[in-house]
């Protein structure tokens, strides 16, 4: 074993070298770091040289700002002005502290997508390059439902916009990360945000041309940047930090690979051609050359609160080689080569094992046995050796699939484990490569976290709960590690602060709190990355049009909080359990309820444009791992109640969920009750409304039809009109309705009988020739009084009133009987208040315009009555006359006519005379015919006759048949 420090000398040297990529923060970092490392090395002890990362104090590095803009800028594309990022005048200060570093956390802002809804207006307005404010935009004034604000300002290191192409959010946020790694020192990267908003895209990338993202370029840089100085595998990494002998298996050689089955397999099905190397990042770092680098992966999963390894099932070397169908060569996997079943009867059983997690030991980082590790490695986990950037990305989509299968198919798009990649970097100098105590081991580690989404939005349930559950808890859980740190590191300072520079630091630390990371698997892994050393950086990825408002808002307030956290060395005290709450079998209970085999059954369904559609149904087993297995030693702090309160929160979350569902089912209940009862009520007023209709038209028409018997009998008719024709009882008739369905609906009824009362009462206002008849009887003398003074009253009326009055009047003087009341004025005008009265108001005006009967005219000829036509003229009072006499002559010659019938009526002329009271007799004008017209009843045969027919048959007809007169 070398006793030369030497590994943090060349270390040193390598960085004061300015790298091609992002010289200007490297340059800074370097000199600082430079010196500290020099100091380190005279003091580091000798057995110090197994441990890769050793503790260097970091340096607030500068934001990735400014070496955006020295790369040209790359936000050239015209932006949506809220996201036209102003130049910040005044930068936010971010903490600084030469022990410790922030938790560096970068915003990234997804643009809209074609999803085809209504282009929404973003809730986030970055108002600099570090600073966004985030307005609910349904929450003026604040919603009752939000939790949050209304309008809220967040500061991150930096934001993207959402045009940031991937390459620059690349070289902003991980390239100083790659640079480390292959330097000597450990970082994480991590997404936070909800489900959708591009956590996946931005670890992954997309599909097309120049969309790679963080993990394939990082893969690229790594490879270009040690071209030429791969190392040999004789030894490789274990653990977190630890390095032993290489056995044969551990890397997966170009000719490992080897062809499937000609049946179909998994992988066929799985295998997602789109997802080929699209583009390479051909960015190269300037790395000592001095040093052989080994790079070897790992990838793992967090699902339900249990570790499993997604590379598990890749086959051992000295299979036969495969192609993909992009033609990259491809290492198989025992699960994926399996040919997919025919028969749905018998699903392919695949199980997977859920690995625990333990100590590392002291050795691992070069401390004494008896000190405790810092971390937690996931026991069992595979690393596998990749040679090239493009085996390395195969493998790693191998393990997507692996995670595909294994994840929840329903919700394929949706990343519903935390996935962990770590690359690992074994680097040793030229000249020790035989000493496996001068490899240096440093590990990046990109997490891309499951969606945080709350478990309301995603209507989910049964394992899609579980796994929820599962996901919410871990990402509190994270949540609350970061608040204790913060509070210890606030403490610390606060003490030191206080006690000047002579402290006990032991005294410190008996004041701080317990962070909880062993309360979640996601914690407990990636535990070593907060209390060791090394960098952290979070991208947190927000939908600014998602209608996850407040979850977003979760997130920003996850993000503030992380960046107030620094990295450093160990801030909690290993804590012994409490003796009682081992005792407390409820809690352990409440702990394990997990514990057991978990069975589910995933249907695979696979297709689309230019694809096969496939499917596979897998049932999935996922076992527990081992009981004892998994390190409980007392070497973190753990405290069962604390665990126990965490299951409480979850399953009251779950109970929550539970009840919201239910409420939203009874208020979905309960509207379409409430829809129902109203569409109901809505069809039996529409039929009520119809029938009404039916019934009021019905109505009219008979009214119409009794009115125009009445004109008709008026006008032709010279004796007294017979009560029969219009009496009180065919207003009953028309009252009461003839279909006794009718009589069901109280409401039509009722208003039924209003309408005809209102009838009603406008013919009895009426002066109707019937009416007046019944009160008139026997009241002859009166008669003439009454005409003469209704024939005075014409003199005062308007043209169209006295035209009207003119002809009843004169009809009147030539009737012996109680005629002399017909229509007058206010009969006309109470007309056109309903439908009936306008019709009938029709129906008169029509009348009007009929010539006078030629038994008035016989009366006017011979003297005894004066026709008021003389009297008032009218527009053509002349040729009326010349039509009347022609009419008297037409109706005397031509008796065929077939729209009337010649009927005696002696009965009238008798009743008339009776009627006049003694002396009073009837005397036959000169050509008078013993007979009048009444036009043919239509009452009961149910026909209309029309307006244009009754007027044609009116006025037409007459001059049809005089013209025949004429001829003849
Ligand atoms: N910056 C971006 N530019 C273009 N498209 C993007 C961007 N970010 C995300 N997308 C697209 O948005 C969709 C959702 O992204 P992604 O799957 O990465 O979300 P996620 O946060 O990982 O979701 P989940 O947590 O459910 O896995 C994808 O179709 C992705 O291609």
């Amino acid at each position: 074993m070398s006793s030369k420090p030497r590994g943090a000398a060349i270390r040193a040297s390598t960085r004061t070298k300015p790298t091609a990529v992002n010289a200007a923060p490297a340059t800074t970092r370097t000199t600082r770091a430079a010196s500290k490392t020099e100091h380190a090395a005279q003091s580091a002890p000798k057995a110090k040289k197994m441990t890769a990362a050793s503790r260097k104090p970091l340096l607030n590095r500068a934001n990735s700002v400014d070496a955006r803009s020295a790369e040209g800028g790359a936000h050239t594309h015209q932006l949506p002005e809220k996201f036209v990022i102003p130049k910040s005048a005044t930068p936010i200060p971010l903490p600084m502290d030469t022990e410790r570093e922030p938790i560096q956390a970068f915003l990234r802002i997804r643009p809209q997508l074609g999803e085809g809804g209504p282009s929404l207006e973003p809730y986030l307005e970055p108002i600099s390059d570090t600073v966004v404010r985030m307005g609910d935009p349904y929450s003026s004034p604040r919603s009752r439902m939000s939790s949050v604000n209304p309008a809220s300002m967040y500061t991150f290191s930096h934001i993207f916009p959402p045009d940031t192409t991937q390459s620059d959010f690349f070289n902003n946020t991980t390239l100083p990360l790659v640079r480390d790694v292959l330097e000597g020192q450990n970082g994480l990267l991590f997404t936070y945000g909800v489900t959708n908003s591009g956590k996946t895209y931005t670890i992954q990338g997309g599909s097309s041309e120049g969309n790679a993202g963080i993990l394939p370029r990082t893969l690229d840089v790594i490879f270009n940047s040690i071209e030429g100085l791969h190392g040999d595998d004789r030894f490789r990494p274990v653990r977190l930090q630890g390095i032993e002998l290489a056995s044969e298996f551990s890397s997966i050689e170009p000719t490992a690979f080897h062809i499937p089955s000609s049946s179909p397999a998994l992988a066929d099905i799985l295998e997602d051609s789109s997802s080929a190397d699209a583009d390479t990042d051909p960015t190269v770092l300037k790395l000592d050359r001095n040093h052989e680098y080994t790079i070897w992966l790992s990838y793992a999963e967090v699902y339900n609160e249990k570790v499993y390894d997604l590379f598990a099932s890749v086959d051992a070397p000295g299979s036969t080689p495969a192609l993909g169908p992009s033609g990259i060569p491809r290492p198989t996997s025992s699960f994926l080569a399996l040919p997919v079943p025919s028969s749905q009867a018998n699903p392919l059983l695949l199980t997977r094992k859920a690995l625990p997690l333990k100590s590392c030991p002291p050795s691992d980082y070069g401390a004494p046995a008896g000190d405790g590790g810092t971390g937690k490695y996931v026991a069992g986990l595979r690393q596998i050796r990749v040679q090239s950037a493009t085996q390395a990305k195969a493998l790693l989509r191998l393990g997507q699939l692996h995670r595909r299968v294994f994840g929840t198919l329903a919700n394929s798009q949706s990343s519903r484990s935390h996935a962990l990649v770590t690359i690992k970097v074994l680097r040793v100098h030229r000249g020790e490569r035989n000493d496996p105590t001068s490899i240096q081991t440093s590990r990046l580690t990109l997490v891309d976290l499951a969606g945080s989404e709350r478990t309301k939005h995603t209507h989910t349930s049964g394992d899609r709960l579980r796994e929820a559950g599962s996901i919410n808890k871990s990402l509190m859980v994270l949540g609350q590690c970061l608040e204790t740190l913060r509070a210890n590191q606030r403490t610390v300072a606060r003490s030191l602060a206080a006690a000047g520079t002579r402290v006990d630091t032991r005294e410190v630390k008996k004041g701080l709190a317990i962070v909880p990371f062993r309360h979640s698997k996601l914690t407990e892994v990636l535990m070593d990355y907060f209390v060791g050393d090394g960098k952290a950086v979070m991208i947190v990825n927000v939908n600014p049009y998602d209608t996850g408002f407040d979850e977003n808002s979760h997130v920003m307030r996850f993000a503030a909080l992380a960046r107030e956290v620094c990295t450093a060395p160990a801030t909690t005290i290993p804590r012994v359990v409490p003796t009682g709450s081992r005792d407390r079998p409820e809690l352990l209970r409440a702990r394990n309820t997990d514990v057991g085999p978990h069975r589910r059954k995933v249907t695979i369904s696979t297709g689309g444009p230019g694809r096969k559609v496939s499917e596979a149904i897998l049932e999935v087993l996922e076992e527990d791992e081992e009981p004892g297995e998994s390190d409980d030693r007392d070497d973190g702090p753990i405290d069962p109640l604390v665990d126990a309160l965490f299951d409480e929160i979850e399953s009251l979350r779950a109970q929550l969920y539970d009840a919201q569902v239910q409420c939203a089912l009874a208020e979905a209940n309960t509207r379409e009750e409430v829809m129902e009862e109203m569409e109901e009520r809505m069809r039996s007023m529409e039929k009520m409304y119809k029938r009404r209709l039916m019934n009021e038209v019905l109505q009219n028409e008979r009214k119409m039809d009794a009115k125009l018997d009445m004109l008709q009998q008026t006008t032709f008719h010279n004796a007294p009109p017979r009560r029969h024709d219009f009496d009180e009882d065919d207003f009953d008739e028309i009252e009461s309705p003839s279909d006794p369905a009718e009589e069901e609906d109280d409401e039509i009824e009722t208003s039924l009988r209003e309408d005809v009362r209102e009838a009603e009462s406008d013919v009895s206002r009426s002066p109707s020739p019937l009416v007046r008849v019944a009160k008139t009887k026997g009241k002859k003398s009166a008669v003439h009084t009454s005409a003469n003074s209704d024939i005075e009253s014409v003199r005062t009326m308007d043209p169209a009133s006295q035209q009207s009055q003119a002809y009843f009047a004169s009809q009147e003087d030539f009737d012996d009987a109680s005629s002399s009341e017909y229509m007058t004025s206010d009969v006309l005008e109470s007309l056109p208040k309903r439908p009936v009265n306008k019709s009938v108001a029709k129906v008169a005006q029509v009348a009007l315009r009929m010539p006078p009967s030629p038994i008035f005219e016989a009366d006017v000829k011979a003297g005894r009555a004066k026709p008021r036509l003389n009297k008032q003229p009218t527009r053509s009072s002349s040729s009326d006359l010349a039509l009347v006499q022609d009419m008297d002559e037409l109706s005397l010659l031509d008796k065929a006519d077939d729209s009337t019938i010649i009927i005696p009526d002696k009965k009238a002329r008798k009743q008339a005379v009776a009627n006049g009271g003694p002396g009073v007799e009837y005397v036959p004008k000169p050509g008078e015919a013993d007979a009048f017209k009444k036009k043919k009843r239509q009452l009961g045969k149910h026909r209309t006759v029309a307006d244009d027919e009754l007027e044609a048959m009116v006025t037409e007809k007459p001059q049809r048949q005089l013209r025949r007169s004429v001829r003849h």
